[in-house]
């Protein structure tokens, strides 16, 4: 897969604080990659300056092998986290009136359709729902046909189902070729979506790869749980758990055997819960905190 953008020793600092320290990301073509970190850990300043929204204090950034230049805009889109729109327009004036900003917008019909909003073309978009609002704010994002899309926590704040609904667009747009940069807080919506996650702590990468990867390089093994009246069970079998709301829980390299002895002091295999380690575990794991602050 070839390259759509490098960069390279990218750095921002705000007073002495240094949001954005160091930091290379390759981005393959056609790939989604996820931008992950704790509050504060320099996505938002990252993802603006690939943008070309922030300016970086230092650092290279090369779009196709090149330096960016004013075409770098036509190909590219952006969903904001927050984008204020314009006071009653419906769905299809608000796009036209993007369309405007562009050389050559895709046909409004095709961008409707694609991003599910045909049925409310003449809605006034201040009525819209959540999953609505943020279906409306990536047909924007790609009313260029943009190469390369960045989508600054797309699903914040969605319900569960209208976050799947998205999901299933962001696969469509990533079969039709294009790039995706994405932050997110969901760890679910990070290992479904992307094929590379860069995480990212005080600014710089601490860990970057493909999601199975990261989970067999830093967390190999399995997670055991019981409920915690199960306890004096544990202590019985040496085993060392953290005990967390109602649950104690620990990793092994073999569940099979623990779950054997567990089986052999009483427990049914109902009692036992079996989990891979997942995204969130590897966020504590590496920066100490929970995904979600
Ligand atoms: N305009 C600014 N002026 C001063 N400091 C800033 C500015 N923007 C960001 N920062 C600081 O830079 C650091 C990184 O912030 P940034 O918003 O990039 O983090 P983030 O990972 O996107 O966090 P969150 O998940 O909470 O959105 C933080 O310490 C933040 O306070």
């Amino acid at each position: 897969m070839s390259t759509i953008l490098d960069v390279r020793q990218l750095t921002k600092r705000f007073g002495d604080n240094v949001a954005v320290d160091g930091l290379n990301i390759t981005l393959r073509s056609g790939g989604c990659f996820g931008l992950l970190g704790p509050n504060g850990a320099g996505k938002t300043t990252t993802i603006e300056m690939l943008e070309g929204v922030l300016a970086p204090d230092s650092g290279e950034i090369l779009f196709q092998g090149k330096p960016r230049d004013r075409q770098f805009r036509q190909a590219i889109g952006i969903q904001f986290q927050n984008t204020a729109l314009q006071e009653r327009l419906t769905v299809r004036e608000t796009l036209q009136l993007f369309a405007q900003l562009y050389q050559s917008p895709q046909p409004l019909q095709t961008l409707m359709q694609s991003c599910q909003l045909s049925e409310f073309s003449e809605q006034d978009t201040h009525h819209l729902s959540g999953g609505q609002r943020q279906r409306l704010l990536l047909a924007i994002a790609l009313i260029n046909d943009p190469k390369l899309l960045f989508l600054d926590e797309p699903t914040t704040g969605l319900d569960p189902q209208a976050r799947m609904n998205f999901w299933q667009l962001v696969e469509q747009i990533k079969a039709s070729g294009k790039t995706v940069l994405l932050t997110t807080h969901y760890m679910d919506e990070a290992y479904y979506l992307c094929d590379e996650i860069g995480i990212i702590d005080h600014g710089q990468m601490i860990a970057c790869d493909t999601p199975k990867a990261l989970l067999d390089e830093h967390l190999p093994g399995i997670y055991l749980s019981v409920s915690s009246e199960h306890h004096n069970l544990l202590d019985k079998l040496a085993i060392q758990f953290e005990n967390q709301y109602g649950w104690c829980r620990w990793k092994t390299n073999d569940a099979q055997k623990q779950i054997d002895q567990l089986k052999a002091v009483g427990l049914t295999q109902a009692d036992i819960q079996v989990q891979r380690p997942n995204l969130d575990d590897l966020f504590l794991t590496l920066t100490g905190r929970r995904l979600r602050s």
